[in-house]
């Protein structure tokens, strides 16, 4: 196991993304008084304090990748946004505990969540009933409406990032990846043409790079809602540029199952223009409005109301901005028109018809080269576009920016926060168990899906025939069935299974906590515990006068300096006899 930070230990990789790899890790013992004192002292200032675990408690730590954490920007994002990140907490958002700089691996400790997520979730169970949908995506709106209160946007909304997990009142969907958006779009990391993000979820403006607003959550959630009812995202092409020029010009297609209220809420959100998307608070109150009035047990009130969901779903007059927003796609105005991560033209903006005037060949310094299917980021025909887009190849050195000729800004702050790290007790690593040596390798396919009723998450849960049919009480306890429920069924609620994504294993012992250490006693330089001022330097000048000394007795006795001291010749007559001498034994030796 391989600390990280003073109390974390990783055990096990759980999975790997675009910005780092997610580990399953162990609180391990508090560290020793005196450094948890000189941890505090070096705190930086206005930070949150992290939250404190029990020794053995498991957590998730997000492992930073190196390029991530090699870019001085982001370091100092990091920093930055710790005490944003720290203090974000609902019921809907996966906990950030602590945020751990140490040396260089940056590292993000959250809440452990057993549960799949939820492109899992819907790729081995199916697409959600209306219901179902609605009422997760409410859950996910109030994730958001609370986060864009608080100034921050996610940017990175995507099933991926929703992870399940259960409660008292069924399922939860948890929000995950806060912040990590923000972290990744460096200056540095952009410069180097590595575009991160997922097409199919990229809010047009985003594709564009126009400036961004919280509504770019919104438009997220608007995919994420249309993916669970109809088990894939709107758009997609043979190639992420495709995919994103869709996201601008064209509007979504409309399924034939989803009931108009659903639809109208579908739409609102994928609004091309930003001004015109639900705010996140609007979005829950309306999608609880349709689940309550889409049932075949809706009452003729809640049905009304479902139809007049639109009247609900007013936008954000002041949405949240999203700041120093470099896009994924491009700059903002003003930020620079010659950044080299343009994409897509400002003119392909969603007044641009489909087949719009932008020509692939010509803006794909960031995107991949459509070259072909398993090319880097060549999705080919069946491109996933949920996929993270790969890192184009031929990028020149990582985390190089400008900042990096200088000192930085921040460096004060990072020099503190490692410091408030760098009291990790090492303890005796073998090599083999070092998980961050063992690159972890990508989850083996998975089996494909087992038929509804032999699955953790299938008939009981939330999906097609499970939750949406038989929604939980938390609810309102009332019935929402679905268009593909059989209404007759008892009510079902989500039981606990264990993730088909991880294997089940032993339940671990939790480690005694540890011996304390027994107290050292103080390095001492020599038995004599007194020291004496300037004895170290006298020592040394003892010892010099020694050498010359010894020197002057050994050139006296064996060198003809005496006799030339006697004959007062001076140094170069002297040196001239010796030379003399020396050419009259070589000559006679010739002769
Ligand atoms: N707090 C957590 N608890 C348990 N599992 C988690 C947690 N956070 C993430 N995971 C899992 O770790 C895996 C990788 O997560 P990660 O966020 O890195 O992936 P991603 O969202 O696909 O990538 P990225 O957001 O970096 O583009 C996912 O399978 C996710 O379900």
């Amino acid at each position: 196991m391989r600390p990280v930070g003073s109390k974390y230990l990783l055990e096990e990789p759980l999975g790997r993304g675009a910005t780092g790899t997610v580990w399953r890790a162990r609180v391990g013992a508090p560290p020793a008084p005196e450094l948890v004192g000189g941890a505090r002292g070096n705190e930086t200032a206005g930070s949150e304090a992290a939250v404190a675990g029990q020794p053995g408690e498991t957590v998730a730590i997000k492992v930073l990748k190196e390029e991530l954490a090699g870019d001085p920007d982001v370091v100092m994002r990091f920093l930055r946004e710790r005490s944003v990140l720290l203090r974000l907490t609902h019921h809907n958002i996966v906990r950030t505990r602590d945020l751990v700089v140490e040396g260089d691996l940056l590292a993000l400790v959250m809440d452990l969540i057993e549960g799949p997520d939820l492109h899992r979730y819907l790729r081995e169970n199916g697409p959600f009933s209306p219901i179902a949908a609605c009422l997760v995506t409410a859950q996910v709106a109030d994730a958001l409406a609370a986060s864009h209160a608080d100034g921050v946007v996610h940017r990175d909304l995507k099933p991926a990032n929703v992870l399940l997990t259960e409660d008292e009142n069924g399922m939860r969907p948890m929000l995950t990846d806060f912040g990590i958006a923000r972290l990744a779009d460096s200056p540095g990391l952009t410069r180097t043409q590595e575009f991160v993000g997922t097409p199919a979820y990229v809010a047009p403006e985003s594709a564009e790079g126009r400036p961004q607003t919280s509504a770019v959550d919104i438009y997220g959630a608007g995919i994420v809602l249309y993916e669970l009812v109809t088990g894939r995202p709107p758009f997609s092409g043979d190639n992420a540029l495709a995919v994103l020029h869709q996201h601008l010009a064209q509007d979504p297609e409309r399924p034939a199952n989803i009931p108009n209220p659903l639809w109208t809420v579908i739409e609102r959100c994928l609004r091309k223009n930003p001004d015109e998307r639900p705010s996140a608070v609007n979005l829950a109150r309306g999608l609880r409005t349709v689940a309550d009035g889409i049932g075949a047990q809706a009452t003729p009130q809640a049905a009304g109301a479902a139809l007049g969901v639109g009247a609900l779903l007013v936008p954000d007059p002041t949405p949240a901005p999203v700041p120093e927003s470099g896009s994924l796609a491009g700059g903002a105005p003003g930020a620079g028109d010659s950044d080299p991560t343009q994409v897509l033209p400002h003119g392909a903006g969603s007044g641009a018809g489909p087949g719009g005037q932008y020509d692939p060949s010509a803006e794909t310094n960031v995107l991949p080269q459509t070259g072909g299917p398993g090319g880097p980021g060549g999705q080919g025909p069946h491109a996933d576009p949920t996929q993270v887009m790969p890192p184009v190849p031929g990028n020149p050195p990582q985390g190089q920016s400008p900042q990096q000729d200088g000192p930085h800004p921040w460096e004060n702050q990072l020099r503190a926060a490692r410091d408030r790290n760098e009291q990790t007790q090492f303890q005796p690593l073998d090599p083999s168990m070092d998980p961050l040596r063992r690159r972890p390798q990508r989850q083996a396919p998975q089996p494909p899906p087992a038929p509804y009723g032999q699955q953790g998450y299938g008939q009981q849960g939330y999906g097609q025939q499970g939750y949406g049919q038989q929604p939980p009480q938390q609810y309102g306890g009332q019935q929402h069935p679905g268009p593909r429920q059989q209404p007759q069924q008892p009510p079902q609620r989500y039981e606990p299974q264990p993730s088909r994504r991880r294997e089940p294993r032993p339940q671990r012992e939790p480690r005694p906590p540890r011996e304390p250490r027994p107290q050292r006693e103080p390095r001492q330089r020599s038995a004599n515990p007194m020291r004496i001022p300037g004895l170290g330097c006298l020592k040394g000048c003892l010892f010099m006068i020694v050498i010359l000394v010894v020197a002057g007795v050994l050139i006296w006795n064996f060198t003809p300096v005496p006799e030339w001291w006697a004959q007062g010749k001076s140094f170069w007559e002297s040196a001239r006899d010796v030379f003399d001498q020396i050419g009259d034994f070589f000559s006679k030796f010739n002769g």
